[in-house]
């Protein structure tokens, strides 16, 4: 397995990475290691490509016909854009949180039972309430909502919702979970909930979080990666993004020159 000089160990190493839609050409030549059990942030100000890389992590720009993707994308030694690769395997190995929190309408304990039963991960019974129980306590929603799980998902505070769609993602026994803008729809309170669910779950998984909130990027990732114009500018760990930047760009994006 591949080490950087700092001893992490790479999870996902994207090799000139370009993406178009139509004409739009959304990523140029992108290249870098994220590293396993770390939280990665992406910055860089509104329509800079950070939504469309994390979208490429998990093969969701397939999903759109007018997309074109070259380059690779390799997780744990094997390109996950390879014809042999089956997207929807990629999914379930790579979780996606979203910005709105979007439980599906049906229970709390149906929404995290649906997919692993879907997928056969586990059996309807105590196999099933053992995984709903230990994904929603991984989660931090256990103990508000173990009384009532079968009343509606769409019944809980957003931030609840969130931990929820959080707990769903964790129940498929994901390797990577991405998250794009999860805390931009919360509260203060939610959001600091979320940010410290954030620093737990990176001892299980590796995280790469979209964020628009410069304070939440330097309380929750290790590493940091600025893009603008469908670049990645400059890729460090946060405290040199955020402290000791070496292109101009990021300095004038992080001290709020533009953005
Ligand atoms: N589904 C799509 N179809 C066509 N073009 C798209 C699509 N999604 C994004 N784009 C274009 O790709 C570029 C990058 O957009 P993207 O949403 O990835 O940026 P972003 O940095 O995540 O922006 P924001 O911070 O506003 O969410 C923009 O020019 C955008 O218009």
């Amino acid at each position: 397995m591949s080490k950087d000089i700092k001893n992490n160990e790479v999870k996902i190493n994207v090799n000139s990475l370009n993406l178009w839609y139509g004409d739009n050409h959304a990523l140029h030549n992108i290249d870098v290691d994220i590293y396993k059990n770390k939280i990665t942030a992406l910055i860089g100000p509104s329509g800079c490509g950070k939504s469309t890389f994390l979208r490429c992590l998990n093969r969701m720009n397939d999903l759109i016909s007018v997309v074109k993707i070259d380059g690779q994308i390799v997780i744990d030694n094997k390109n996950i854009y390879d014809k042999d690769v089956d997207e929807v395997s990629v999914r379930k190995r790579i979780g996606m949180v979203f910005q709105q929190p979007n439980p599906f309408p049906k229970s709390i304990y149906d929404n995290v039972a649906y997919a692993p039963l879907k997928h056969g991960l586990v059996k309807k019974g105590r196999e099933c309430d053992e995984l709903v129980e230990i994904s929603l306590k991984k989660s931090g929603l256990w103990d508000e909502v173990k009384d009532k799980l079968g009343e509606p998902g769409t019944s809980l505070s957003g931030g609840q919702q969130q931990r929820l769609c959080i707990a769903r993602t964790i129940a498929v026994r994901p390797e990577v979970i991405l998250m794009d803008e999860p805390t931009s729809a919360l509260d203060p309170i939610s959001t600091e909930k979320i940010e410290a669910l954030m620093l737990e779950l990176k001892q299980d998984y590796t995280i790469i979080t979209v964020t628009h909130n410069m304070q939440q990027a330097a309380r929750v990732a290790d590493y940091t990666a600025f893009f603008h114009l469908g670049k990645l500018i400059e890729y460090d760990e946060t405290e040199t993004i955020f402290v000791n930047p070496s292109n101009k760009k990021t300095e004038d994006y992080i001290t709020g020159r533009f953005g």
